[in-house]
């Protein structure tokens, strides 16, 4: 089966910030975590991606079609959550869903309204009276709840409470399980994808250091181990080194 996304040659240009040519590639059946630091890219590669913000040169090819000739095709068959937009924030939930669930043809109602009940929702609140994490919640149950093919995912686990990061680290897993559905998102919980995450591309100063499933990610960065560390290097570990500050506590 062919990759439900390639990146190909992505290139961003903002005033003091570069993506450069970032390339890579989402397996069916995969979860993918983008990692990088504070302003690294991650958001910028996910929105140019989805032409949120315009790339100056690049393609997408999603679910066998250029994304950017096809987008609207493209779009009912993924799954979209981006954390920090307070879009309609006075409006009720039940009043964005209403419109949200106009958008997608094949729209769940069930499975949203299970989705409500799993995250203990309330849909008569207006979305800024929710709590950080709960906005991500809400925004996940609409993202998965019209059969989507392709879940594209900024943060989704931040804000969250361990125990909802589980749920939802569960949820994740179960969506990728039948081999034919794809995650691709971004974190900064390294140990989220050290627990669920089959590839890794990690993106530093806008370019892509490493992509590459997890195994070969980790040890394509066997050369930070040093004689003090016993066992493989957490991707936590990889960050710390490749970004140059992993302080050795025992020297304080
Ligand atoms: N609309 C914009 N205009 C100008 N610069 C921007 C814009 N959006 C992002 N940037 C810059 O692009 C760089 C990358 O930001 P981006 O949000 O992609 O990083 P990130 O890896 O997602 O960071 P974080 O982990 O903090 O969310 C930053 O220097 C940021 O200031």
């Amino acid at each position: 089966m062919n990759d439900l996304l390639q990146v190909e040659h992505l290139n961003k240009l903002y005033p003091g910030f570069t993506l450069k040519d970032v390339s890579f590639s989402v397996k069916p059946g995969h979860i993918m975590g983008l990692i990088g630091k504070n302003g690294a890219g991650k958001s910028t590669t996910l929105k140019s991606i989805l032409n949120m913000v315009r790339p100056e040169s690049g393609t997408v090819t999603m679910l066998g079609k250029d994304f950017y000739g096809h987008e609207k095709k493209c779009k009912q068959d993924i799954g979209i959550v981006f954390g920090g937009i307070d879009f309609y924030p006075l409006k009720k939930l039940s009043a964005i869903t209403a419109v949200t669930r106009r958008f997608y043809k094949d729209w769940d109602q069930e499975r949203y309204n299970d989705y409500l009940r799993q995250f203990s929702l309330d849909e008569s609140k207006q979305f800024r009276s929710l709590s950080n994490g709960m906005k991500v919640k809400y925004l996940l149950a609409l993202a998965l709840s019209h059969h989507a093919t392709l879940y594209l995912l900024d943060e989704p686990t931040s804000g969250l409470d361990p125990v909802s990061r589980d749920e939802i680290l569960h949820i994740f897993t179960r969506i990728v399980k039948d081999g034919k559905r794809s995650v691709l998102f971004s974190t900064h919980i390294t140990s989220d994808l050290d627990r669920c995450a089959d590839d890794i591309t990690y993106i530093k100063n806008g370019t892509v250091l490493k992509s590459a499933d997890k195994e070969t990610f980790l040890h394509s960065f066997e050369h930070l181990r040093t004689d003090r560390d016993t066992g493989p290097l957490s991707l936590e570990k990889i960050m710390l080194r490749t970004e140059g500050s992993d302080i050795d506590e025992t020297a304080l």
